[in-house]
């Protein structure tokens, strides 16, 4: 082809391409200095925790979670199995050895406590119905019109069924709360099997057309056969989407202990035969003076997941229960851990400058042209690379076209280039763009 037309071609496809690929590289670098991604590596200090360094603050962190009331074995089973992980992590430049740990024994407990909210099931017909377990004085009654109240604000029609035959005041009680929140609650006094009241509570709640059914049942001192038979045939007659077990978060200690109503979870427990299917747990009393430990307790042992905690002794002090919150409190190294996340966040914000201006300083010769041509080639089809590139929406499908086969025939010229014909080809195009 004569020179003329070849530089004609070359000079239109570099002007055009080059516009593209820096423009779209200038939006892609700015996005990326004003809102680092987590993708981004963070900078490290090219230290790691060893077992040697990790031997002083994980007693820190293993006397934290005694002090939240997280139980013995469960602080050591956790203690050990997050400082085999933490071992060989590169330790983020500006951070201690200790402040990092922290960080990991903050996300994994996390993890531990499910990761996220875990919501309420619903059933897909007929009334919902949430069957609610636990020992005596959990708070039971109470979170069981807390839930009535809660489930209302949420346009959900409740009916609150009184179980609890043993204690005749936690009738009256209930009575009492459904008053106050405004949602029925059937009772049949103290003559009559628990079981039997599930199932005509229930029919009661089908004929009115109830969207939930909340069940209270009798608490004891601890576990015993004859509690858990009498619930497994209150489960049978009202087939329960959740069964929720309520735990107390000031009995951190006690929570996976022997006698406890979570033992029946503990494979080392004389009740682990016993299978009432709990779905999740509520958390009561946190309001108080627990960091809540059980929490974790909780979690370890049943490995189902809290769904809602109490906070206060008033009907509307019930509300989602939040791992992340919950991993703070349990630690009580909030400072710690925010510091850890701004320094996190500095060395993204670090590195997404680095990549501006490696962008602003390249030099971008043909090399480098060809580079990015077959990289942007790498990414798919041009009408795609265009598509992503923001403005560019206007360019027709025949223009596109044009451009890919100039882009074709660009490489094989770069390619067949010797530099000095390169720099002639160069100067011609000066020259007469100039003229
Ligand atoms: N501070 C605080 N107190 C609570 C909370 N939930 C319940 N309580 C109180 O704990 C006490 C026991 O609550 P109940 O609802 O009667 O407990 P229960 O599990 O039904 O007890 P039994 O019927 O004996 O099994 C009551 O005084 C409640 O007001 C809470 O989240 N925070």
């Amino acid at each position: 082809a004569p020179l003329h037309s070849l530089r004609e071609i070359h000079s239109r496809t570099y002007r055009c391409v080059k516009m593209c690929i820096g423009d779209w590289m200038m939006i892609k670098a700015k996005q990326k200095f004003q809102k680092p991604t987590r993708k981004l590596p963070i900078r490290l200090d090219g230290k790691v925790l060893t077992k040697e360094n990790i031997v002083e603050p994980m007693r820190d962190i293993r006397r934290a979670l005694l002090e939240a009331d997280v139980s013995l074995p469960v602080v050591r089973r956790f203690v050990q199995s997050v400082s085999e992980q933490a071992v060989g992590v590169g330790l983020i430049r500006g951070v201690k050895p200790d402040q990092q740990l922290v960080k990991i024994v903050h996300d994994e407990l996390v993890k531990l406590m499910g990761g996220e909210v875990s919501d309420l099931v619903f059933a897909k017909s007929g009334p919902t119905v949430i069957l609610l377990a636990g020992l005596q004085g959990v708070g039971k009654t109470t979170v069981c019109a807390k839930l009535a109240f809660y489930l209302k604000k949420q346009g959900k029609s409740c009916m609150m069924v009184a179980g609890d035959v043993y204690r005749p005041a936690a009738i009256d009680q209930l009575v009492i709360l459904g008053e106050q929140v405004d949602v029925p609650v059937y009772t049949a006094g103290t003559e009559v099997k628990p079981s039997e009241i599930a199932r005509q509570g229930l029919a009661e709640a089908k004929k009115k057309n109830v969207d939930v059914v909340i069940m209270d049942t009798a608490g004891r001192l601890q576990i015993d056969k004859a509690m858990m038979d009498e619930l497994k045939e209150v489960k049978r007659a009202l087939n329960p989407t959740e069964v929720l077990l309520v735990v107390d978060a000031m009995t951190g200690q006690e929570a996976a202990a022997g006698n406890s109503f979570l033992s029946i979870f503990n494979p080392w427990s004389q009740h682990s035969t016993v299978e009432i299917g709990i779905t999740g747990a509520i958390l009561t009393k946190l309001d108080g003076d627990s960091r809540g430990g059980a929490a974790l307790s909780v979690k370890e042992v049943s490995g189902k997941p809290i769904k809602l905690v109490g906070r206060g002794e008033r009907m509307e002090d019930l509300e989602p229960f939040y791992p992340d919150r919950m991993a703070g409190r349990i630690l009580g190294m909030g400072d710690v851990l925010s510091f850890v996340e701004k320094a996190q966040e500095v060395m993204r914000q670090e590195d997404a400058e680095d990549l501006q201006k490696k962008i602003m300083s390249a030099k971008f010769d043909f090399n480098d042209f060809l580079k990015q041509t077959r990289a942007v080639a790498q990414m798919g089809s041009m009408t795609r690379v265009i598509g992503m590139i923001p403005g560019m929406g206007k360019i027709t499908p025949a223009q596109i076209r044009e451009a890919e086969k100039s882009l074709k025939i660009m490489e094989a010229m770069i390619e067949a280039m010797t530099p000095g014909l390169f720099i002639f080809c160069c100067l011609k195009e000066i020259l007469s763009t100039k003229s």
